[in-house]
C-alpha cells in the first residue's frame, strides 16, 4: 500500500511541477532562482553561441523576472527607489564619500529586477501559447497529442519547417503581440536546435523539451562532443 501511494504522490507531485522541471535545469546551483548568468551559462551549456546566449540571458530574464517576484519584494524594491535611492544618490555624491554598502546596492540593484524565481513560474506564462502547459504549469497530455491531430500533416510523429509555423499562427490570440513573438521565439530555438537533417521536429523531442530533459541529454551530447 504504501509504496503504491508514495509513487501516487510522487506522479503527482511531477504532474504539478512539469515547468517548474523546464526551468530548473537553468537554474545551476539549486537555489530556487534563476539568474542571468545561470540562463547564459545553461544555453552555453547546450551549445548555444555567445551571441544567442547573452541574447537570451538578457531578454528571458528581464521578460519574465517580474512576473515571478512576489508582490511585496517588487513594491518594497520601488518604494526604496523612489524615496531612498535617489536623495542617497545625491547625498553621496555631493559628500564625494564612498560607501561600501551602498556600492552593493547600486551595484546589485539592478539584478534584482533580472532574478527569475522558480517556485512562481507559472506567473510568468504568456498567451498565443500551445495550452500545453496549463496556468498551474502542469502538462495537459490532451492538448500535447492535439499539436500532432491538428499540425503534423506529413508525418504523424514530427512537424515541419511549415506545420510548425501554421501551429503558431493558429495559437495566435488577436493583437496579443508580446505573446507572439515569445511563442515565436521559444519553437523557433527548439526548431532550429534540435530539428533533424531533413528538417523535422520530432514528437519526443517536444516532450522532452516541457519536462526540461530534452536540455539535460543536449548538455551531455554538446559535452561528449567538445571532448572528441
Ligand atoms: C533553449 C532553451 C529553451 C527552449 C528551446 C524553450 C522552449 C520552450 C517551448 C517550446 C515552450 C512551450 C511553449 C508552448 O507550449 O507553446 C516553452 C515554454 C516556456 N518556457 Fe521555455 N525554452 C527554453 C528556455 C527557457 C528558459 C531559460 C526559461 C526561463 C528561465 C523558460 C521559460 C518558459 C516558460 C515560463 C514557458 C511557458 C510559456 C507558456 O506556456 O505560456 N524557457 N519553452
Ligand atoms: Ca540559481
Amino acid at each position: 500500500m504504501a509504496p503504491s501511494s508514495s509513487r501516487n504522490n510522487k506522479q503527482e507531485e511531477q504532474d504539478q511541477n512539469v515547468l517548474r522541471k523546464h526551468v530548473a535545469f537553468f537554474d545551476m546551483n539549486n537555489d530556487g532562482i534563476v539568474y542571468p548568468w545561470e540562463t547564459f551559462q545553461g544555453f552555453r551549456a547546450i551549445g548555444c553561441g555567445l551571441i544567442l546566449s547573452s541574447v537570451a540571458a538578457i531578454f528571458i530574464n528581464l521578460g519574465l523576472s517580474q512576473k515571478t517576484r512576489p508582490v511585496f519584494i517588487t513594491s518594497l524594491f520601488i518604494i526604496f527607489v523612489t524615496y531612498m535611492q535617489l536623495p542617497t544618490l545625491f547625498f553621496f555624491c555631493c559628500n564625494n564619500a564612498d560607501s561600501f554598502i551602498f556600492n552593493i546596492i547600486l551595484n546589485l540593484f539592478p539584478f534584482i529586477f533580472l532574478i527569475i524565481e522558480v517556485k512562481n513560474i507559472q506567473k510568468a506564462k504568456h498567451g498565443s501559447d500551445s495550452g500545453v502547459y496549463d496556468s498551474e504549469g502542469r502538462f495537459v497530455p490532451s492538448k500535447f497529442e492535439e499539436i500532432f491531430k491538428k499540425h503534423a500533416k506529413k508525418h504523424p510523429n514530427a512537424l515541419t519547417s511549415d506545420e510548425l509555423m501554421g501551429m503558431l499562427k493558429a495559437n495566435r490570440e488577436p493583437k496579443d503581440y508580446k505573446g507572439w513573438l515569445a511563442s515565436y521565439t521559444e519553437w523557433k530555438i527548439l526548431y532550429v536546435l534540435c530539428k533533424d537533417k531533413d528538417g523535422l521536429l520530432h514528437k519526443e523531442t517536444i516532450r522532452a523539451v516541457y519536462d526540461g530533459s530534452l536540455f539535460e541529454h543536449m548538455e551531455k551530447e554538446h559535452s561528449q562532443k567538445k571532448n572528441k
